[in-house]
C-alpha cells in the first residue's frame, strides 16, 4: 500500500515511512493512495470475528505485508490485551434507537488508547526492527497526551514531549500525564490554548531539516496510523448490531475536535462499511458545524467549554476530507491551503457543499444542553455520559428517524471529566486507578507560547 500527501509533493512511500514521517514533508497529510475496498462478502466473513482479529484483518489491507503477520499479530494483541473489558469496545444499548460505543476502557480511560496502544507498540517495534530513533512530539487538549504517554513510558530508544494549554485541561486529565515520572518523558504547560500548541507542533514538523535532524515524530491525528487504527471500532460496532439482528439503517454520531475520529468513520463507509449518516457533533467551539450548514471554514472565537477536549478551533484532519471532496486533486488541496493562509477561510461553491451535506450532518451543543442531556441518561437509564459523549448524543437526538438506529461514540470515562459531571449534582465514585493520581507528585515545566521557548526545551530533552 503506498501513501501519498494531500498536497502532491510527498510520492508514494510505504506504510512505516508514513507513520515515521507523521505530517507530510510538503506540509500536507498522508492519505493511502487507493482506499481499500471491502467487499459485502468480506463484510459477512467479519461479522464474527473478535476486536484483535478485525484490527488485525483492517490493519492487514493497510500494511500490505510491509509487517510479516505474525509480527502485527503479535501487535495487535499487545495493544488490545491492555483493555479492561474482553470486547475492548462494547456496545451498550440506551432504547430501541440509541447505542453507546464505549471506547474507554483503555489505560487511560479515553477513545485515544484504542489508536495510541498499538502506535505506541508500532514505535516500539520499528525502533528495535530499524534501529530508529524516535523522539515523539504532540500536542493535546488533554486525552492524546495522556494516552501517548502510557503508550510508550519507560520503552527503550523512545523520548515523548506532550505540549498542553496550561490549566485547559481537566485535572485528571493533567495528572494522568503530569504524575508520569519516567525519564523518556516530558510535559510542556504551554500559556495559550489547544490550538497554540498544535500550531508549534506543526510549525516544528513543517521545519523538514528541525524534523529530520532531532528525529521528531508523531502521535496526533495528523499521522495516519492513528486514523486507520479508529476506522476498526467502525466495523466492529456495527457487526455487534448485526450479531443482535440490528438490521436497517445504523447511522454514527461523533463528537468532534480534530475531525480525526469522524474521518476515520468516513474512511470506514468508503471501504464499503455501510454506515446511513455520520453526524458530526461539536461544542461552542463549532467551525466544523457550520462548515457543514454553510460551506465556510473559518475559525471562530475560542470558547472554554465542558467539554475541553474538544476546544478546538482548527481541525488538523479537515484537509483530508477536502482531498477527498475535490476529487483527490493534491493541485487543488495545495492551492487551496496557500489561499487559506492568505484569505484565514476557506469557501467551498454549492456543488461541493451539496456533497458535505451528503456526506454529514451537524450540530452544535451548547454548555447547557449538554449538562441536560448528562442529567436526562442518568436519570432515565441510570448511565452517565461525559460531556464529549453528551454532545454526541444530543446530537444524536436531532438526526435518527424512526426507520434509524444511532451508534454513538462515548469517548471518555466521566471520571475524567468530574468539573462538568459535578454542575448537575452527580457524584460519581472515581474508578481506582484515577482515585490514585491525587496522591502522586506532579512533573512538568510551565513555558510561554512562543517557538522559541518550546525549541530550547526540546534540544535539552532530545
Ligand atoms: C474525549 C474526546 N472526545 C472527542 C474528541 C474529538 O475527537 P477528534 O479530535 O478526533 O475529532 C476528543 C479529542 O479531540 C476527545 O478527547
Ligand atoms: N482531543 C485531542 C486533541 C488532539 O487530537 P488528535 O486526535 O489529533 O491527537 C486530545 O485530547 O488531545
Amino acid at each position: 500500500m503506498d501513501y501519498i500527501s494531500t498536497r502532491g509533493k510527498v510520492g508514494a512511500i510505504g506504510f512505516i515511512d508514513a507513520v515515521m514521517m507523521g505530517l507530510a514533508d510538503d506540509g500536507g497529510l498522508l492519505v493511502p493512495k487507493h482506499i481499500p475496498q471491502v467487499s459485502a462478502d468480506t463484510l459477512k466473513q467479519w461479522q464474527q470475528l473478535s476486536y484483535q482479529e478485525l484490527a488485525l484483518e483492517v490493519f492487514s489491507l493497510y500494511i500490505d505485508g510491509e509487517i510479516p503477520r505474525e509480527d502485527l499479530k503479535q501487535l495487535v494483541d499487545d495493544s488490545y490485551g491492555t483493555f479492561r473489558d474482553a470486547e475492548v469496545t462494547p456496545v451498550r444499548s440506551i432504547n430501541n434507537h440509541l447505542h453507546i460505543l464505549e471506547l474507554f476502557h483503555g489505560p487511560t480511560f479515553a477513545f485515544k488508547d484504542v489508536a495510541l496502544q498499538f502506535l505506541g507498540n508500532l514505535y516500539s517495534y520499528i525502533s528495535r526492527k530499524n534501529n530508529s530513533i524516535i523522539h515523539i512530539l504532540g500536542a493535546t487538549s488533554g486525552d492524546t497526551g495522556a494516552s501517548a504517554i502510557e503508550g510508550v513510558r519507560g520503552k527503550e530508544g523512545i523520548r515523548i514531549c506532550i505540549l498542553h494549554p496550561h490549566q485547559k485541561v481537566s485535572k485528571v486529565q493533567e495528572l494522568q500525564m503530569t504524575t508520569v515520572d519516567d525519564a523518556n518523558v516530558l510535559n510542556l504547560s504551554v500559556e495559550g490554548n489547544f490550538d497554540d500548541c498544535q500550531r508549534i507542533i506543526k510549525e516544528l514538523f513543517a521545519d523538514v531539516e528541525f524534523k529530520h535532524r532531532y528525529h521528531l515524530r508523531a502521535i496526533n491525528s495528523i499521522n495516519i496510523a492513528r486514523i486507520l487504527a479508529q476506522t476498526v471500532y467502525y466495523f466492529y460496532a456495527y457487526f455487534q448490531l448485526a450479531n443482535q439482528g440490528q438490521a436497517g439503517k445504523v447511522n454514527f454520531s461523533v463528537p468532534t475536535g480534530n475531525f480525526g475520529d469522524i474521518f476515520a468513520g468516513y474512511l470506514a463507509k468508503r471501504m464499503g462499511l455501510p454506515i446511513h449518516k455520520l453526524i458530526l457533533a461539536t461544542n461552542e467551539n463549532n467551525i466544523l458545524e457550520r462548515f457543514v450548514r454553510e460551506g465556510v471554514y473559518q475559525p471562530g472565537e475560542f470558547h472554554s467549554t465542558y467539554s475541553p477536549s474538544m476546544d478546538i478551533q482548527v481541525a488538523s484532519n479537515f484537509e483530508r476530507y477536502l482531498y477527498y471532496l475535490h476529487g483527490e486533486d493534491a493541485q487543488a488541496i495545495s492551492a487551496i491551503m496557500d489561499q487559506y493562509k492568505v484569505d484565514g477561510n476557506i469557501v467551498i461553491p454549492a456543488d461541493k457543499l451539496a456533497t458535505v451535506q451528503a456526506d454529514f450532518v451537524a450540530y452544535g451543543v451548547q454548555g447547557e444542553e449538554c449538562l441536560r442531556t448528562i442529567s436526562k441518561y442518568y436519570d432515565s437509564n441510570a448511565y452517565l455520559l461525559d460531556p464529549h459523549t453528551a454532545c454526541g448524543v444530543a446530537a444524536a437526538e436531532q438526526f435518527t428517524s424512526e426507520d434509524e438506529v444511532t451508534v454513538a461514540l462515548s469517548t471518555a470515562h466521566p471520571a475524567k471529566f468530574d468539573e462538568a459531571i459535578r454542575l448537575v449534582n452527580i457524584e460519581q465514585t472515581p474508578p481506582p486507578q484515577i482515585e490514585a493520581l491525587f496522591d502522586k507528585p506532579q512533573f512538568q515545566t510551565l513555558v510561554g507560547g512562543s517557538n522559541s521557548e518550546i525549541v530550547e526545551q526540546l534540544v535539552k530533552f532530545y
